[in-house]
């Protein structure tokens, strides 16, 4: 555990200077391979609960030290500590003794084992006043920026809060069953005689009620299942494909959409994206659930001029670029990683991606416009002003009538997305 303490330390420094904690991750698991898939899975646990609490455990680890820590180091493995005493089923005393031992390997460690046992000790003695004093302040006690809070605040009066502690759970796993193959109840069945039990709700989304690793899944491999979010699961059906349709999936990457809209009619796809690692992750789920896109392409969404072979689009599905602030039970990186600013700059890409597919896609045909945002900068803010400059697009009613505004907030059971359906006249 001392191992996992200092990696996770080292990890959530890094996310802090800037890095992705997906990338910082992989990093990690390419320098050891020697890793077991246990201390992965404790250093996995230990980075994202501590982003998750970040807001929480940073103001309780300001209240027991008499003055800030220079150390960064030092201070992470505190945070890491206090997580693991807070929301872990380790023995306070282990912690503790792990995290004195821990100490003593980094750079600046010698001499600090007292003030990291009673660090530790004293937030042992004292917890319950140091949650609520902690709780005082709304960083504390959200554990968001201040910005993200006072933003949602602002737009949802009535369920900022209902949506900040969404997004502090921790996510879960859910299955898109490959209907061309399996029907969802066979799907199911097969599950229950393997001992996970389910819950099934809209489109057919079965929702584990333990996670597990993909490899334990019946018929993953031969591509029965897909592991995708229940929110994730409207956008297919929303796009309305049917067979024989010109399909654009313009931000395409890793693929689930994509493949959940050839599973859904025998279409002619393209798949887009800008980034060419990526692509490679579509083609391997493309390939698991035995599929075939018509043209696979590395570009830009918004130079069409770049890529586009001049034969118009009937459907289009425009997942653009985001803040992700929809799904930060998934990433709770995001949550520190994203400034104020960021939104302006997705804005505008979100805009030029928009305004460029509108061009190519045929009239009287659809373009779904999806973010994993809650942000109405990103999402109702960016219609209206789409709208405004189109007088050939109309906004189409959505099939599933608890989204009003198309904003599917995030909650226990799925992520936030948000979703358009606009038509050309
Ligand atoms: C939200 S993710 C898409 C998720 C995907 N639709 C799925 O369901 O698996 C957004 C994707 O857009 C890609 N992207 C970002 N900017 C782009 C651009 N200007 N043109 C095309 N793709 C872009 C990113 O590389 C990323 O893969």
């Amino acid at each position: 555990m001392i191992k996992a303490q200092l990696a996770a330390a080292s990890a959530i420094g890094k996310v802090l200077t800037g890095s992705s904690l997906t990338g910082v991750l992989q990093d990690v698991w390419r320098a050891d391979p020697m890793l077991s898939k246990q201390q992965k899975g404790a250093i996995q646990d230990l980075s994202y609960g501590v982003l998750r609490f970040y807001g929480q455990l940073q103001a309780i680890l300001a209240l027991l030290l008499k003055k800030p820590l220079r150390d960064k180091s030092l201070q992470q493995l505190l945070l890491v500590s206090l997580y693991q005493l807070q929301y872990s089923k380790a023995s306070p005393h282990t912690v503790v003794d792990q995290a004195v031992s821990a100490s003593r390997a980094l750079a600046h460690g010698q001499g600090m084992q007292g003030l990291v046992n009673a660090v530790l000790r004293n937030f042992i003695r004292q917890r319950e006043r140091l949650l609520q004093q902690a709780a005082a302040h709304e960083d504390g006690l959200y554990s968001y920026p201040q910005w993200w809070i006072d933003k949602l605040r602002q737009q949802y009066p009535e369920k900022f809060h209902t949506i900040l502690q969404a997004g502090n759970k921790r996510p879960p796993m859910t299955l898109r069953v490959n209907q061309r193959k399996i029907s969802v109840a066979a799907y199911r069945d097969l599950l229950t005689e393997k001992a996970m039990q389910t819950e099934l709700f809209w489109s057919g989304a079965l929702q584990l009620n333990q996670p597990v690793a993909v490899e334990h899944l019946p018929g993953f491999s031969a591509g029965l299942v897909t592991v995708q979010d229940a929110g994730a699961q409207l956008a297919a059906p929303f796009l309305d494909v049917h067979d024989g349709m010109r399909v654009l999936d313009a931000c395409a990457a890793p693929g689930g959409k994509s493949t959940h809209v050839l599973e859904l009619a025998d279409v002619a796809l393209t798949i887009l994206d800008n980034e060419a690692a990526r692509l490679t992750q579509v083609q391997q789920n493309l390939q698991r659930l035995h599929m075939t896109a018509e043209k696979m392409v590395c570009g830009d969404a918004s130079d069409p001029d770049a890529w586009w072979d001049g034969r118009f689009y009937d459907r289009i599905l425009a997942d653009v670029p985001c803040s992700a602030s929809g799904v930060v039970c998934r990433h709770p990186d995001i949550k520190w990683l994203r400034r104020e600013s960021d939104l302006v700059k997705f804005a505008e890409i979100q805009q030029a991606i928009l305004h460029a597919l509108w061009k190519i896609l045929s009239k009287g045909g659809k373009l779904l416009y999806v973010t994993c945002s809650v942000f109405a900068e990103e999402n109702t803010m960016q219609i209206a002003k789409f709208l405004n400059h189109h007088p050939d697009a109309s906004l189409l009613p959505l099939s599933a009538a608890a989204m009003a505004d198309g904003q599917l907030l995030p909650d226990i059971r799925h992520d936030g997305f948000f979703y358009n359906l606009l038509q050309k006249a």
